[in-house]
């Protein structure tokens, strides 16, 4: 019995009668790994939708990630999966403001057991250090000298320098590098949560959210677990997409976190529609493309200036000098290994890209934001500032 019926006779054990799918392509996973994490969440008391399997995202690539895909039609409001607490990675004690490193630990924990169960098996198996966070040094470098210290993303060694530091951890052990590097691209804060964490990014084609906030006050994820459902119809063969920065649960992450901030904890340049904030320029935009024209839309979060548009600016002119010097240069002589260095340009092409747009862009421009606080971050499209308690506002640079 293939894996797809499998997963379906243990559901139909459980809660629900699951019939077997008239047009069930393929079996939810043509991975091994996978295929044990599948069974191994079921027959710890997860319960997962028999019409959505775990595929590559590009069938042809053997390394392209992993994703959620719809193996036949979907309504709006079906939960796709439901992790029970039990099998959810936490610290002891939650507490968003104290984000401890327990979760990694505990990560660790189970990836250097004797038996590594099938989660662990399917985390260890993810490539390493592909997060910029997690580079080599001589892919920091590199990055740090592309943004230098005005563009972001800023602050690509803090994670490091935290581990370090703040919680005297081995970052000379690749495993527990690896185990940091999992709960930073894959954990809600500090909660990991074996197939939820299976679901990739779009903010455009976003069709999943979470059927509760695990974060609030009233919910105590120890009795809840995590249940993740469709907010539309999806058609059999699309993908299921949450959004990791403007989802139902992402709170103050609407206000900054966008394209570059992605980039850094993911390690992976988003599709359109981006999002874009420059905090030397104080302009803040989102950049999408237009259905009718086909042409990439700069749409101003906040009021840009003249005095925001001229630093801008300068820093086309500064990344141009960057590329000339560097972009035809052999990565063997800068030890920076490939992925690293597809994954910069990659990040530079759509950077440019996004201040090009900016800069060309006919918006009106006003001084206004200059009078802005210094944590000048406002929730999305206005000018209003918020209620501290309402939104995290980043450090003030
Ligand atoms: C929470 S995991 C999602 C599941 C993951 N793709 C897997 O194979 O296990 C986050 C990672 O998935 C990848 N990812 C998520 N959304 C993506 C997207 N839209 N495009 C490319 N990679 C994406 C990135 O590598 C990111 O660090």
């Amino acid at each position: 019995m293939n894996i797809f019926f499998k997963i379906a006779a243990l559901i139909s054990n459980g809660r629900r009668k699951v019939e077997p799918l008239s047009d069930a392509k393929s079996t939810p996973t043509d991975d091994v790994l996978v295929s044990d994490l599948l069974m191994w969440l079921c027959e710890n008391g997860s319960h997962i939708h028999p019409k959505v399997a775990v595929k590559r995202i590009d069938e042809n690539d053997p390394n392209s990630p992993f994703g959620l895909i719809a193996i036949a039609d979907l309504d709006s409001d079906e939960v796709i999966c439901h992790i029970p607490p039990h099998l959810i990675i936490m610290p002891d004690k939650y507490n968003v403001d104290d984000n401890d490193c327990s979760t990694i630990d505990r990560v660790y924990d189970m990836m250097i057991a004797d038996k590594p169960n099938p989660w662990a098996r399917y985390l260890l198996s993810q490539p390493r250090r592909f997060t910029p966070e997690f580079w080599s040094d001589a892919g920091k470098k590199m990055l740090s000298e592309m943004t230098s210290d005005k563009l972001p993303p800023q602050y690509i060694n803090d994670t490091m320098d935290e581990l370090d530091e703040d919680y005297g951890r081995d970052t000379n052990d690749e495993i527990y590098l690896h185990a940091a590097m999992m709960v930073k691209s894959r954990a809600d804060y500090s909660f990991l949560v074996p197939f939820y964490d299976m679901t990739n990014h779009h903010n455009g084609k976003v069709n999943l959210k979470h059927e509760f906030n695990p974060f609030h006050d009233d919910i105590n994820i120890k009795e809840s677990g995590y249940t993740i459902a469709t907010t539309k119809p999806v058609s059999s063969g699309d993908q299921l997409f949450l959004s990791y920065n403007q989802g139902n649960i992402c709170q103050e992450y609407f206000d900054w976190f966008g394209t570059p901030e992605i980039f850094q904890a993911y390690g992976f340049v988003e599709d359109y529609p981006q999002r874009w904030l420059f905090d030397l320029a104080r302009v803040k935009f989102d950049l999408d493309v237009d259905e009718e024209s086909g042409k990439e839309v700069a749409t101003f979060l906040v009021p840009p200036s003249q005095r925001g548009i001229d630093m801008l600016k300068q820093e086309l002119v500064r990344l141009e000098e960057f590329s000339e010097k560097h972009r035809a240069a052999d990565t063997a002589d800068i030890h920076m290994p490939n992925h690293e260095w597809t994954l910069l340009w990659q990040y530079f092409d759509a950077l440019h890209n996004a201040i090009s747009r900016c800069v060309e862009s006919n918006e009106p421009l006003s001084d206004e934001i200059w009078d802005a606080p210094h944590d000048w971050w406002v929730k999305d499209g206005t000018m209003k500032e918020c209620d501290r308690e309402e939104h995290y506002v980043r450090r003030s640079v």
